[in-house]
């Protein structure tokens, strides 16, 4: 599968560094409106996990400064957009009119309603959203669980995921261009409880705001009867000592799975590792290599060229799902009870 990348900012540079690990997919176009980045030097680029930029060598690919010109490569067989979120739903719309597949960073738009109007116009054959979890190793194990049965039905999950003030990112908290903490990281785990428990009819939620935007929240979920007891919480707190945490206990009918990391700005982290606790006492402990955030974004690649390839869908890349999960997040919003 041969990609081209739009948007070179901090997860243009970690796609990069996946497709070039990937045996099945390799970048041969990107697009920045940057002219040092369109020269190879990707040092500015910021992120909170992964390597740092590097220069890198433009020699072989083609370099784009419009979008609509990489749009015309006929060597591309996916447009990766890599985005801010504002941008994603235009640029998706751009990659249809022009008959190219592509796959777009999380979130899929910045409200549900352009999300499932997007679903709906692209469909899962030429769209694939990059929900990153459910190919972390840390999360893909619930996913598996619960969809081999191997513990018997997902009953109880409580799901977190908090960062510091996200000062890297403009116009976090505005609806109109990043969505704040809900948008554009709870929709990670809104993601994950859709893939797990299915679709919540409501949801309770009370929250810390900022210009009316939930900052910090707690949600409980309701899926019309007790026999799934989900909560979820997070969003920014006003500490710039953490970087970032995030975590779950998520209890099936024969085992409850604990997770949990958090890293710190001082450069330190904690890890509660993957602890599945079974109902007859066994405690295990399943080893999932060195932990390296990139290696996610590898088998993210490698599905989404099993998708261009043998047009086999994987449900974790599904814009229906994606949509479903920005559903989930505007029950939260304070208004939607
Ligand atoms: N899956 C995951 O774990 C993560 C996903 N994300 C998601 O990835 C997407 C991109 O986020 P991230 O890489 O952190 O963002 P960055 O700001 O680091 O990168 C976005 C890039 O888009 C390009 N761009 C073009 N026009 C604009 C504009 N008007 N304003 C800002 N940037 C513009 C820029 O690239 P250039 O200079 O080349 O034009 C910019 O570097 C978001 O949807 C975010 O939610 C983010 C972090 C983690
Ligand atoms: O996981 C993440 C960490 O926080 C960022 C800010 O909300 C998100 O964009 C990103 O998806």
């Amino acid at each position: 599968m041969r990609a081209g990348i739009v948007g070179v900012g901090f997860m243009g540079w970690i796609h990069y560094l996946a497709y070039q690990r990937s045996p099945a997919a390799e970048v041969v176009a990107f697009c920045s409106s940057n002219p040092a980045k369109r020269a190879g030097d990707w040092r500015s680029i910021q992120g909170n996990f992964g390597p740092p930029g590097e220069q890198i060598d433009v020699s072989g690919l083609n370099v784009y400064e419009n979008f609509e010109d990489m749009l015309a490569d006929d060597s591309i067989d996916v447009v990766d957009i890599c985005l801010p979120p504002a941008m994603h739903a235009e640029a998706i719309r751009a990659c249809l009119d022009f008959g190219k597949r592509c796959l777009c960073e999380k979130p899929l738009a910045l409200d549900a309603a352009t999300a499932t109007d997007l679903a709906r116009e692209a469909t899962a054959a030429n769209l694939a959203v990059a929900h990153i979890l459910p190919l972390m190793p840390e999360f893909k194990i619930l996913v598996d669980a619960a969809a081999d049965g191997r513990f018997g039905k997902p009953v109880a999950g409580r799901f977190k995921r908090t960062i510091g003030p996200p000062d890297w990112i403009p116009d976090f908290y505005d609806a109109d261009k990043v969505g704040g903490p809900l948008v554009d990281l709870h929709v990670h785990d809104a993601h994950l409880i859709r893939l797990l428990f299915g679709m919540p009819r409501a949801a309770r939620t009370a929250s810390h705001r900022r210009g009316g935007v939930p900052k910090f929240y707690e949600t409980v979920f309701d899926f019309g009867d007790d026999s799934k007891v989900v909560s979820a919480g997070g969003g920014v707190i006003d500490s710039s000592a953490r970087g970032f945490t995030h975590g779950y206990e998520v209890s099936f009918e024969a085992a409850t799975i604990q997770y949990e990391f958090a890293g710190y700005a001082d450069g330190s982290s904690a890890l509660i590792p993957v602890t599945i606790m079974h109902n007859d006492g066994r405690v295990e402990r399943p080893e999932f290599g060195d932990g390296d955030p990139v290696e996610a974004f590898v088998h993210e690649i490698d599905a989404v060229a099993k998708w261009i390839d043998n047009g086999e869908v994987s449900p974790f890349l599904d814009p229906t799902i994606a949509a479903d999960a920005l559903k989930i997040c505007e029950m939260q919003l304070p208004d939607a009870e």
